[in-house]
C-alpha cells in the first residue's frame, strides 16, 4: 500500500507503506532523500539513499507493492507512483526520518520540504492522498485513519444536490452530453471526477477507452447521461476502426458535445479533424482546455489555435484532475440540455454492470504495469462471478495475441500476474465493498484485433451498439 498526506502548516510530505495508527511508530532513522520528478517538475514518489544498517527484511512494506524498488548496489530505494516516470530528481536539504515500528519495519518517511515548495507540485500524488489528522509529534509517526470518501468527494466532483426531490417535470432538463477528442485528453478523468466516483478507467496511455461508457449525474433539476467516448484516432486494426466508429456515432444523437483538448500541448492534426466533425454535428459545442493544472512551457498558450478549430458556444478551462472549474461546466451543460423527463432510474449512476467495470479495472493494471504494445493487445474476459454471503469468487482470462505477450504478462515466476490480480483486486473490493478473491488466466488469441468472430467474441461486436 501506497499512500500520502501533505502538511502544508509543517511544509512535510509522508508517505505511508501500510496503513498507521497512532502510536505504531516507535523509533526513527534518518537518512538523505530526494524528490522524484517527472518531466513537468512534479513530485511522482521519493527516493531514499539508504545504508547497510537496514536491511531489507525491514524494508518488507517498502517493497511489498508495485512502488518500491531497491538498488542493491546503491542502496537507493525508489518509491514512484504506478504508472509514473520520472526523469529527475531534487535533493532535499533536510535528512527524511522512516519512522519504524516494534518489529522494525519501516513504515513511513518524512520528508522536509523545500521552502516556499508550491503544493500544486504533489498534483500527481492526488489519487493516493489521505487527510492528515493530526500533525504527527516527533517520534511518534504520522497519524492517519483511511480515506474520508465523503470529503475526497467534496473537493473534487462538483457540489451537486440530492436529487430525490425534482424540480417539476415541466422544467425538468435531461440529454446526452457526449465526450469526444482524441486519445489521452482526460474524457474518462472527466467523466469520473463529475460523477465522483469511478466508471470508467483511467491510464496515462492513449486509446484507454473502447466502448461508449455512460455515467448518468442527477440532480433536482436534471439529470445528464454523459458518453465517455474511446479517443477518435487514426485505427492500425479492426478494434480501432470499431472504437472510432462507435466515437463517432454519439455524436449525431448528442445534445451537447464537449470537444476536449489538452492545453498543455499544441493542436494536431488529430484534433482538427475531430473537430471538423463535432462542427457537422447539430448538437451545442462547448469547447473544454482540460489540464490547466499543467504549467505552459515557455509561457505558451494555445488557447488561440483551440479556439480557432472551430465555432464554439463556449470555452472553458479545467483541471478534470483537480475538478477544477467542473461545477460552472455541469451548470453550463445543464441550461443546453432540452427539457425532458429522467431517462435513467435516480440511484444509477452508469450503464456498466459490476462484472463489466471489474474486467475493466483488470484491463487498467495491465496498462499500468505493462510497458509498449503489450496493454493494447489486451481482453478481458470474466469467466465466472460467484456471490457468497462474505465474498465474491471471479475467474477470469486475459487475452492476448501473442505467446510472448503472455509471457510478459505472467512474468518472471508469475510476478507481473499476481502484480496485476492484487491491484485490481483492491479495486475491486472497493467497488463491490465485499472481500474478493480473483482468478486470474492468460490466454493467446492470435491477432484476435483484427479478427471481428474473435473481437465478437471478447465483447466487442456492433450490433451491441446499434
Ligand atoms: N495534469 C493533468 N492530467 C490529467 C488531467 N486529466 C487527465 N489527466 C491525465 O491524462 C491521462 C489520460 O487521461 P484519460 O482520462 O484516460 O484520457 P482519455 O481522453 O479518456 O483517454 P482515451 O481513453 O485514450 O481516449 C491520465 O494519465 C490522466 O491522469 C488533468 O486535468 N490534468
Amino acid at each position: 500500500m501506497l499512500q500520502f498526506s501533505h502538511d502544508p502548516e509543517v511544509n512535510t510530505l509522508y508517505a505511508y507503506f501500510t496503513e498507521l495508527e497512532a502510536g505504531q511508530a516507535v523509533e526513527s532513522l534518518e537518512y538523505p532523500a530526494h524528490l522524484l520528478l517527472d518531466a513537468e517538475d512534479l513530485v511522482v514518489g521519493l527516493r531514499l539513499d539508504l545504508d547497510d544498517e537496514v536491511t531489507l527484511a525491514q524494508l518488507e512494506l517498502a517493497l511489498d507493492g508495485e512502488f518500491g524498488r531497491l538498488d542493491m548496489e546503491t542502496g537507493f530505494l525508489r518509491i514512484l507512483i504506478p504508472g509514473a516516470e520520472s526523469n529527475q530528481h531534487e535533493r532535499l536539504e533536510q535528512t527524511a526520518i522512516l519512522d519504524l515500528d516494534a518489529d522494525e519495519q519501516i513504515l513511513g518517511v518524512e520528508l522536509a520540504l523545500p521552502e516556499g515548495f508550491d503544493p500544486q507540485r504533489l498534483a500527481r500524488l492526488a489519487a493516493l492522498m489521505v487527510a492528515l489528522d493530526e500533525v504527527p509529534q516527533a517520534g511518534e509517526g504520522p497519524v492517519v485513519f483511511g480515506v474520508d470518501e465523503e470529503e475526497e468527494e467534496e473537493e473534487t466532483a462538483p457540489d451537486v444536490p440530492d436529487a430525490a426531490e425534482h424540480a417539476p417535470l415541466a422544467t425538468f432538463r435531461s440529454g446526452f452530453v457526449a465526450l469526444v477528442g482524441k486519445p489521452n485528453v482526460g474524457k474518462s478523468t472527466l467523466l469520473n471526477t463529475l460523477l465522483g466516483q469511478k466508471v470508467t478507467i483511467v491510464s496515462p496511455r492513449a486509446q484507454t477507452t473502447r466502448v461508449p461508457v455512460r455515467g448518468i449525474l442527477s440532480r433536482p433539476d436534471a439529470q445528464v447521461v454523459f458518453i465517455d467516448t474511446p479517443g477518435i484516432h487514426q485505427p492500425s486494426h479492426k478494434l480501432g476502426k470499431f472504437m472510432v466508429e462507435l466515437a463517432e456515432r454519439t455524436l449525431p444523437n448528442a445534445d451537447v458535445i464537449c470537444f476536449m483538448v489538452d492545453i498543455s500541448q499544441p493542436p494536431s492534426q488529430l484534433d482538427r479533424s475531430i473537430a471538423e466533425q463535432v462542427q457537422r454535428a447539430r448538437a451545442h459545442k462547448l469547447l473544454l482546455l482540460n489540464k490547466v493544472d499543467i504549467p505552459p512551457r515557455r509561457g505558451t498558450t494555445y488557447l488561440e489555435e483551440y479556439r480557432s478549430l472551430g465555432t464554439w458556444d463556449m470555452e472553458m478551462a479545467i483541471s478534470a484532475q483537480r475538478g477544477q472549474g467542473l461545477s460552472s461546466l455541469l451548470d453550463e451543460i445543464v441550461a443546453r440540455l432540452p427539457n425532458g423527463q429522467p431517462l435513467y432510474p435516480n440511484e444509477q449512476v452508469t450503464d456498466q454492470s459490476e462484472q463489466q467495470l471489474a474486467a475493466e479495472l483488470v484491463r487498467e493494471k495491465v496498462l499500468y504495469f505493462i510497458q509498449q504494445e503489450v496493454p493494447h493487445a489486451v481482453a478481458v474476459e470474466v469467466d465466472e462471478w460467484e456471490t457468497k454471503e462474505q465474498a465474491i469468487y471471479i475467474r477470469m482470462t486475459i487475452n492476448v495475441e501473442k505467446e510472448s505477450q503472455k509471457g510478459i504478462l505472467i512474468g518472471a515466476g508469475g510476478a507481473m500476474l499476481k502484480r496485476i490480480g492484487s491491484a485490481a483486486r483492491r479495486d475491486i473490493e472497493r467497488m463491490v465493498d465485499k472481500k474478493v478473491f480473483l482468478e486470474l488466466w492468460v490466454k493467446v488469441r492470435e491477432n484476435w484485433r483484427d479478427d471481428l468472430g474473435a473481437m465478437g467474441w471478447l465483447g466487442y461486436r456492433m450490433k451491441d451498439w446499434r
